[in-house]
């Protein structure tokens, strides 16, 4: 058989030899998976050591079903009906179109979320699945049993599936691009004929939401404006971010906009045009639920 170089198929996250883990409310049944049992307590035997006898116990683990011995189940419309047909649990998954073709194998913390969210987005191609249930998942685990499903499938096809194929998106979810950060000069050689208040205030007055940290939103050099860019992404909220150590672009921000503000530190978070304050000051709000009235307005 040959060998094949998995690093750059495109795989999900990771997975294992597959322990089922049945005490899940949404899987439905035991039959569906045709798992065998997670772990058989096979008979005890004795070891004598230092004149003492030791009780051993031999615990066979079950492996991962093979992906052909696994029963494929439909794929129902409705949301709710895939939460109660598939487990909400780590595992492997391989995605059939409704010719019966493998489209897809994946690895899931949450089979039943990621079979939703196909079904969402690619429901032409995503008429049944196979579950392979991972207990006690680990990264290394997860990504054997996502190995042993796909070459099994390499072997007995030749092919790969259409979805694992290198650079094909379709199944895995892109992080979302970080937008540019705004400058506030062409650049150094640039001489300004309006003063820097001027720009700033333009800026903040022009843009809803406008934090001015230390460093670029995708890699900010400090902990308290990395704080904030946190929050404000984890609201979804849509700002623009300004770097005021970059002295190529802001050259002079850094004080000026102390002034401009009264406010001796960054970050800056300021919402139509006002300061609402720094870190301290946000991140207080956030835990109090208060920013997302802020920044709805
Ligand atoms: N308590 C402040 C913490 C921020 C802070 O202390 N920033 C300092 C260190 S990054 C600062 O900007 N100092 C002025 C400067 O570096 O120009 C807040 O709530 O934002
Ligand atoms: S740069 Fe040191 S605390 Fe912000």
């Amino acid at each position: 058989m040959a060998t094949f170089n998995m690093s750059f198929l495109t795989q999900p996250h990771s997975s294992l030899p597959y322990f089922p883990n049945f005490s899940s409310q949404n899987t439905p049944s035991f039959s569906s998976y045709s798992l065998p049992k997670t772990s058989l307590i096979l008979p005890s035997f004795t070891v004598r050591r230092q004149n003492r006898t030791i009780t051993r116990r031999i615990v066979f683990v079950a492996a991962l079903k093979k992906l052909s011995e696994t029963d494929p189940l439909t794929v129902p419309v409705q949301p709710n009906e895939i939460s109660a047909r598939f487990p909400n649990e780590s595992g492997v998954y391989a995605v059939y179109d409704s010719n019966g073709d493998l489209q897809f194998v994946g690895i899931s913390r949450n089979i039943a979320a990621s079979v939703v969210s196909h079904k969402n987005s690619v429901p032409q191609f995503c008429s049944s699945v196979k579950v392979g249930v991972v207990d006690e998942p680990n990264r290394t685990a997860l990504t054997e049993s996502w190995k042993s499903w796909m070459e099994e499938h390499i072997a007995t096809s030749g092919k790969v599936p259409p979805g694992n194929e290198p650079g094909n998106s379709t199944w895995v979810r892109q992080p979302p691009k970080k937008k540019a950060d705004l400058r506030l000069t062409p650049g150094r050689h640039v001489q300004l004929t309006v003063p820097l208040e001027d720009l700033i205030d333009r800026l903040v007055k022009e843009n809803k939401v406008v934090a001015f940290i230390k460093g670029s939103r995708s890699a900010p050099q400090c902990g308290f404006s990395q704080r904030v860019v946190g929050i404000l992404e984890s609201e979804g909220v849509d700002y623009e971010s300004v770097d005021v150590l970059d002295e190529e672009y802001n050259a002079g921000l850094r004080e000026t906009l102390k002034n401009y503000s009264n406010w001796p530190t960054f970050p800056q978070i300021f919402v139509k045009g006002e300061l609402v304050g720094g870190c301290d000051i946000l991140t207080s709000m956030y835990e109090k639920g208060e920013l997302a009235s802020l920044f709805k307005s």
